[in-house]
């Protein structure tokens, strides 16, 4: 990775993060999986292998993978990172005091990459060396959480986003995915790759209780010359947009936001799940729920450090408008009716485009796979029998650091 820039959403790719999941999908069980956010417990064997396909995909078009665990581990030599992660995922306040001091000693003297798992992996009571004795521990069953897995840690995308010249690391709107934010904000903040200070942090690494002005990068869609387009859903909020939008003027990175509203509710709950940008003057979606009425404003500094609102009659106008082009091609979910409504929740608009024109997405969404190539969009198809369980394509089980501008 040469420098720390996303010029859009569909310019050459040259450099993600990616997580391949284990631990935490080991931890997955028919009684947990819905408050962690998935619709199903996995094969993790399989996950993997199909997330070791997805890697190798992007390798094959010239894209550096950086991996989740790989940069946490290396940020964990860093002896000031450790100490703050470890603060932080293992609170006094969480634990109490006595119990949470013991649980970091023992932690601190794990190999990192051990720790790196854990991480993201969460910890049980029976885990733990019986030496560590407490009340807290007599009250606790064995298969009980010390630190509760993070299985969404694999939607690299949500946790943190980069837009130009700058990251937002996102307060997460569901509890089940707010800690995945502190292992982000120790990477960006220690590890070697990103010491250099060369890149802008938005949003989201202070230490305070965002409490509404949630934010998720799913949401956040870099199209390019400018402009940013930002879905306000069941995860990312206006409050949350406000801030996002005044920091990205501030530091004259973009020059307009567009903001749409989306339904709130979970087969939509992040814009990339109904729509995506793949060719310069060509979108994906899911007609059900982006429609050429639905609310939208367009925001742009108003030259005193604030925001001017102005509401767009339509999205696509506003979009023309934004990179200065004549008409929006839009490429719908594919098949009838129950089709589009299977593939649209397997994923079949959430895709990763590699360069103009050239997309990965999952193998079995035959109907949209099949429009894609009619459009000349040209598909590199992947398995997501597994990994789409947990409601992410590829778009979402990635976080671009590097890629070209438009
Ligand atoms: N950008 C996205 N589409 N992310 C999908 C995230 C899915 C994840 N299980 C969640 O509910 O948070």
């Amino acid at each position: 990775m040469d420098k720390h820039y996303v010029g859009s959403e569909i310019g050459q790719l040259r450099s993600v993060m990616l997580h391949r999941p284990n631990l935490s999908l080991k931890r997955l069980t028919p009684s947990n999986c819905q408050e962690l956010l998935f619709d199903d417990v996995l094969s993790v064997e399989r996950a993997g292998e199909e997330h070791d396909i997805f890697a190798n995909t992007l390798r094959g078009q010239g894209v550096e993978v950086l991996l989740l665990t790989d940069l946490l581990t290396q940020t964990l030599d860093v002896s000031d990172a450790k100490a703050w992660l470890l603060d932080t995922q293992i609170s006094d306040y969480r634990l109490g005091p006595a119990f949470a001091s013991d649980i970091r000693g023992w932690l601190a003297d794990m190999p990192h990459r051990e720790l790196a798992r854990r991480l993201s992996g969460g910890l049980t009571y029976g885990e733990i060396p019986t030496y560590i004795q407490n009340m807290v521990v007599d009250t606790h069953e064995v298969t009980d959480f010390i630190m509760k897995p993070l299985p969404n840690h694999l939607f690299t995308r949500d946790t943190s986003c980069w837009i130009y010249n700058g990251v937002s690391i996102n307060p997460m709107a569901k509890a089940a995915r707010q800690r995945e934010t502190n292992n982000l904000r120790a990477i960006y903040r220690w590890h070697p790759l990103f010491t250099d200070g060369n890149f802008i942090k938005y949003y989201g690494d202070d230490n305070i209780n965002y409490d509404h002005a949630t934010l998720e990068g799913g949401d956040v869609l870099v199209i390019g010359r400018g402009a940013v387009l930002i879905g306000l859903s069941e995860r990312t909020t206006p409050q949350g947009v406000e801030f996002l939008a005044e920091s990205l003027f501030k530091h004259q990175q973009a020059t307009r936001v567009i903001a749409l509203e989306l339904p709130k509710h979970r087969s939509c709950m992040h814009l990339d799940t109904v729509m995506t940008h793949i060719d310069i003057d060509t979108f994906s979606v899911y007609p059900e729920v982006v429609r050429k009425d639905a609310q939208c404003w367009t925001l742009t500094p108003d030259g005193h450090g604030g925001i001017k609102r102005h509401q767009e009659p339509n999205l696509l106008h506003a979009i023309e408008q934004a990179l200065g082009i004549d008409q929006v091609k839009l490429i719908t979910t594919g098949g009838d009716a129950f089709e589009a409504e299977r593939e649209q929740w397997n994923d079949a608009n959430n895709v990763l485009t590699v360069r103009p024109g050239v997309v990965i997405g999952y193998e079995r969404n035959i109907w949209t796979n099949e429009k894609y190539d009619k459009a000349g969009i040209k598909v590199l198809p992947i398995p997501g029998d597994e990994l789409g369980r947990g409601r992410g394509g590829a778009r979402c089980m990635s976080c671009p650091l590097e890629r070209d501008g438009i």
